[in-house]
């Protein structure tokens, strides 16, 4: 499985407010170039504190791009996928709409009452972990089911998480001309952090986008 996380960032590596709501740092350029990048994934993933903050869909928006994932025999949309140690997800969130396949990663410990009610929301339920989502043992499970391309869009907990196991393969970051600011903001990377053997980046590319810069680099 390949796996790509893309995000944006303010100039000091901001993901949102400390607010935690919903914020376009991308402009029009980067949120198109994302919306590529979902087409081409066979899904798309977030943690459960993004659907929590964003009611994010997730979705393909350009119907030309949707049309071109069926003429070669996938699905509209690429499947969504939430990690959600104890499903926190709302059973009316956007990401249970139907509009895509979704895989809600829980652990041991999710109650099976909100199990059940998820997969009655069309859900499919993947457990792996004790407590939390044992991302290896997910991600794995899902590379079974022919996910071979998987977009990580965050939010930094659970990029902190992917990191840690040594799943990430490629990270491209657009870095928008705002300061955010503020100690609990989001930040890319956030979970406990690094303090030692820190993963190494190779930058591959440097582009200007929408007044800000896009860095994409190997893990
Ligand atoms: N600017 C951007 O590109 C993006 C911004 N965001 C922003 O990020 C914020 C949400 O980010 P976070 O609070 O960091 O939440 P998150 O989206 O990373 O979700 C973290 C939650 O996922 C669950 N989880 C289950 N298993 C996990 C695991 N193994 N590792 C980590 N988490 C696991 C836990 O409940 C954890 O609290 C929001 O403010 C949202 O607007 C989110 C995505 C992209
Ligand atoms: N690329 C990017 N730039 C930003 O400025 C953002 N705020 C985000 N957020 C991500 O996009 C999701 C929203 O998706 P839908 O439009 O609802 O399909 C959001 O949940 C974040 O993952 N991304």
């Amino acid at each position: 499985m390949h796996v790509l996380v893309n995000a944006a960032m303010s100039a000091d590596g901001k993901l949102s407010s400390r607010r935690r709501e919903q914020l376009a740092v991308s402009g029009p350029d980067d949120f198109d170039r994302v919306d590529e990048l979902r087409a081409e994934s066979d899904a798309v993933m977030v943690g459960v504190g993004t659907v929590l903050a964003d009611d994010p869909s997730l979705t393909v928006k350009d119907a030309d791009r949707r049309a071109a994932r069926v003429e070669r025999g996938d699905s509209e949309n690429p499947a969504r996928v939430v990690a959600d140690s104890r499903i926190r997800t709302p059973p009316d969130a956007k990401v249970l709409d139907g509009s895509a396949e979704t895989y809600l990663l829980v652990s041991e410990a999710a109650p099976t009452d909100f199990v059940e009610e998820m997969e009655d929301a069309g859900a499919y339920v993947v457990a792996a972990g004790e407590d939390r989502v044992d991302v290896t043992t997910a991600l794995a499970k899902l590379e079974g089911d022919g996910i071979d391309r998987l977009l990580v869009e965050g939010g930094g907990e659970l990029i902190f998480s992917l990191f840690e196991a040594g799943l990430v393969d490629e990270l491209s970051v657009f870095v928008g001309p705002k300061v955010i600011g503020g100690r609990d903001a989001p930040t890319l990377v956030d979970g406990d952090g690094f303090v030692e053997e820190f993963p190494e980046l190779e930058l591959t590319d440097v582009e200007r986008v929408d007044g800000g810069v896009l860095l994409t680099w190997d893990v």
